[in-house]
């Protein structure tokens, strides 16, 4: 790829995006670049050829590509910034609930806007991306944008009005992925299982199964009862999660996901 790519944020997502780009080999090094207003943040990306900038302004004037990584807390205060030098450039936002329209209010209606949804698992090449591209943004823009997330995982396309329901699905989900897990560790723990045996079994057991999803052809419901025995162990385990509302907990959590990105969009 040869466009220069710019991130303002230089927290922990941009990190991983980064992360997918190097490790590809997407783009090289100096074609990347960081602004925060913590230049304390630079260091881990300056040790890998990545420059961090003093101002926003040469940010933009470095990027054709410029990742909108801040909280969307901040937004208001980024596009204001941006908005005097930012024409002709394309504009990805990973933001929980920030819409294409509440970017062209600030930037202007001709404004190039793809809109992500990543997760924390790009920064070991596992990611999972929900991407929209946003008109006037080109196949061709978008294709380069959609190639910067594919470095880091697996992209989707999505239309943008499931954007903020995909957070729930996709970018937020880790966070109850690792709750399960740690629920298992202590469930293993109180039998008398040593921590680390437990981590590194839940761990493996979550890797099979998530390839079972992806690779096995086999529908979930399928896959449940491969493993449930007839008057078994797991129906047991089953009849416990059942009665505790498992499945409603889940489904539960992810509404409250939605609402709040609606709520951050506002
Ligand atoms: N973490 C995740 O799993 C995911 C996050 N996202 C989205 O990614 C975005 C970034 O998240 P994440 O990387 O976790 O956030 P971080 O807090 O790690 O990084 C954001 C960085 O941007 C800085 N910043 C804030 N305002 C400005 C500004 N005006 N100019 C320059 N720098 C600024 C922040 O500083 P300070 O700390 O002082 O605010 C911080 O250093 C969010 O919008 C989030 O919704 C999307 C998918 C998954
Ligand atoms: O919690 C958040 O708001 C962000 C968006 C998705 C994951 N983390």
């Amino acid at each position: 790829m040869t466009e220069k790519i710019g991130f303002i944020g230089a927290g922990n997502m941009a990190g991983a995006i980064i992360n997918g780009l190097l490790r590809q080999g997407v783009c090289p090094a100096d074609h990347l670049a960081v602004y925060d207003h913590h230049s304390t943040h630079y260091a881990r990306f300056e040790e890998r050829g990545v420059c961090g900038v003093e101002t926003v302004r040469q940010l933009v004037k470095f990027a054709d590509i410029i990742f909108l990584s801040v909280k969307p807390q901040n937004y208001d205060e980024v596009l204001q910034n941006i908005c005097p030098f930012a024409e002709g450039k394309i504009i990805v936002s990973i933001a929980a609930g920030i819409s294409s329209a509440y970017i062209k209010e600030r930037l202007g209606d001709a404004a190039k806007i793809a809109l992500a949804m990543p997760n924390t698992p790009l920064l070991l090449g596992e990611g999972a991306t929900a991407l929209c591209q946003c008109s006037p943004l080109t196949d061709v823009e978008y294709a380069k944008v959609k190639a910067v997330f594919a470095a880091g995982g697996v992209v989707q396309d999505l239309p943008e009005e499931q954007m903020a329901a995909v957070i729930s699905v996709s970018g937020s989900s880790p966070a109850y992925v690792y709750l399960f897990a740690k629920a298992v560790i202590a469930g293993a723990v109180e039998q008398g299982i040593d921590v680390a045996v437990a981590k590194a079994l839940i761990a493996q057991t979550l890797i099979g199964s998530a390839k079972m999803l992806t690779d096995s052809g086999i529908e979930p419901d399928e896959l449940i009862r491969m493993v449930s025995s007839k008057g078994g162990t797991t129906i047991a385990a089953l009849d416990a999660l059942y009665a505790h509302g498992f499945e409603q907990a889940v489904i539960d959590g992810m509404r409250q996901c939605t609402r709040r990105a609606k709520e951050l969009g506002k």
